[in-house]
C-alpha cells in the first residue's frame, strides 16, 4: 500500500514519523510532495521517503491520499489532484474545518474519503485521532484507511458535528498542555530551578499524571481530592488558581478554539 502526502508540514511530519516507527509500510511506499522542493526532497532523501514532482503524482500513485495543508488552500490543491483521484483511491483529509459535503463538492461525489483531525503526539505513537468516513468508504477499504492512524495511536468515530469540539480539546490541547507545563515550569524557574530542571519535572509530573488518571479510571475531580490533604498545601493552591479564573480561562480559551475552526469569529 502507497500512501501519498500532499504536505509535509508539522503534522504530516508526525504521522510520517509515526508510521515508521510503526513499521507501518515500507519508508519507500511514502510519497511526499509539497510547496517548496528543496523541503520536501531534503526531508524525503532524510527518511528514505519518494518523492513526487507535483500534488497529482502523489494522487496518482497513492493507494491513500492525504490532503495535509492549511485550510486555506486546500481547495486549489484539490482542484489540482482532481483528475488523479477515483474509486480506487481513499482521499484522508486532515485539514481542519472542511466538511465531508464541501469535500466532495470540490472532488467527485463517489470518491471514498475519510475526514480525520489528528493530533502531533502521533509522532511518538501516543496520537489521538478523530475519523467520520463518507458513505463511499466502507468495509475493507474504510478498515484500511482507519489503521493508518490507529498505527500511530487511538482513534475515535465521532459524527462529524463533534470535529470542532473535538480539534480543540485534542488536536489544539497538545499545544494548551504544553502551555500549562510550560507556566509549571516558569514557576519552578521564579523559585530557582533551571528552566531544563523545571521542564523535566513538570512533563513527567503532566505525563504520570495522564496515565494514573487513565489507569485508576477515576475522574479528574477524585483525583484532585487525593491530592488534597485536609488543610494542606494543594488545596491552597486550587483556591488560588480558581481565584485567578483558570476555568473560565481554559474554557475560554476553548471557546476561541472552536470559534475559529468553525468561522463564527
Ligand atoms: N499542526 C497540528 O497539530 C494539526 C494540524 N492539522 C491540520 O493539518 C493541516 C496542516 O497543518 P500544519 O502541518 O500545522 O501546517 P504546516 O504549515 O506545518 O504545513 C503545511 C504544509 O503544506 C505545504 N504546502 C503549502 N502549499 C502547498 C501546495 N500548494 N501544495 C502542496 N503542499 C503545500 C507546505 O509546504 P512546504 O513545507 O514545502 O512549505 C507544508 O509542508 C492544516 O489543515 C491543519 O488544520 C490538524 C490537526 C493537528
Ligand atoms: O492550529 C490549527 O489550526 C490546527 C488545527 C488543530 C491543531 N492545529
Amino acid at each position: 500500500m502507497k500512501i501519498g502526502f500532499i504536505g509535509v508540514g508539522s503534522m504530516a511530519q508526525a504521522i510520517i514519523q509515526g508510521l515508521l516507527k510503526a513499521e507501518f509500510v515500507p519508508a519507500q511506499d511514502i510519497l511526499v510532495h509539497s510547496a517548496h522542493r528543496d523541503h520536501y526532497e531534503k526531508y524525503a532523501s532524510q527518511y528514505g521517503l519518494t518523492p513526487q514532482e507535483s500534488n497529482a503524482a502523489v494522487a496518482k500513485e497513492s493507494d491513500l491520499v492525504v490532503l495535509a495543508v492549511v485550510p486555506a488552500i486546500a481547495a486549489d490543491v484539490l482542484a489540482e489532484i482532481r483528475g488523479e483521484l477515483s474509486v480506487k483511491k481513499t482521499l484522508i483529509s486532515l485539514v481542519s474545518g472542511i466538511s465531508l459535503d464541501r469535500l466532495e463538492e470540490l472532488t467527485d461525489y463517489n470518491l471514498p474519503i475519510l475526514r480525520s483531525l489528528p493530533n502531533i503526539n502521533s509522532e511518538f505513537g501516543q496520537g489521538m485521532t478523530a475519523v467520520c468516513a463518507n458513505e463511499n468508504l466502507k468495509g475493507d477499504r474504510k478498515a484500511q484507511a482507519i489503521s493508518m492512524y490507529a498505527a500511530t495511536g487511538n482513534v475515535a468515530e465521532l459524527e462529524e458535528s463533534q470535529f470542532s469540539v473535538f480539534s480543540a480539546i485534542s488536536g489544539s490541547a497538545v499545544a494548551y498542555v504544553d502551555f500549562f507545563i510550560d507556566s509549571l515550569s516558569r514557576a519552578g524557574v521564579k523559585y530557582g530551578f533551571t528552566k531544563q530542571q523545571a521542564t523535566q519535572i513538570a512533563a513527567q509530573t503532566t505525563l504520570g499524571s495522564a496515565q494514573s488518571l487513565m489507569a485508576s479510571k477515576k475522574s479528574p475531580a477524585e483525583m484532585i481530592d487525593k491530592v488534597s490533604s485536609p488543610g494542606g498545601d494543594t488545596i491552597a493552591g486550587i483556591l488560588a488558581m480558581e481565584e485567578a479564573g483558570f476555568l473560565p480561562a481554559v474554557i475560554k480559551g476553548i471557546d476561541a478554539t472552536i470559534a475559529k475552526s468553525t468561522g463564527s469569529n
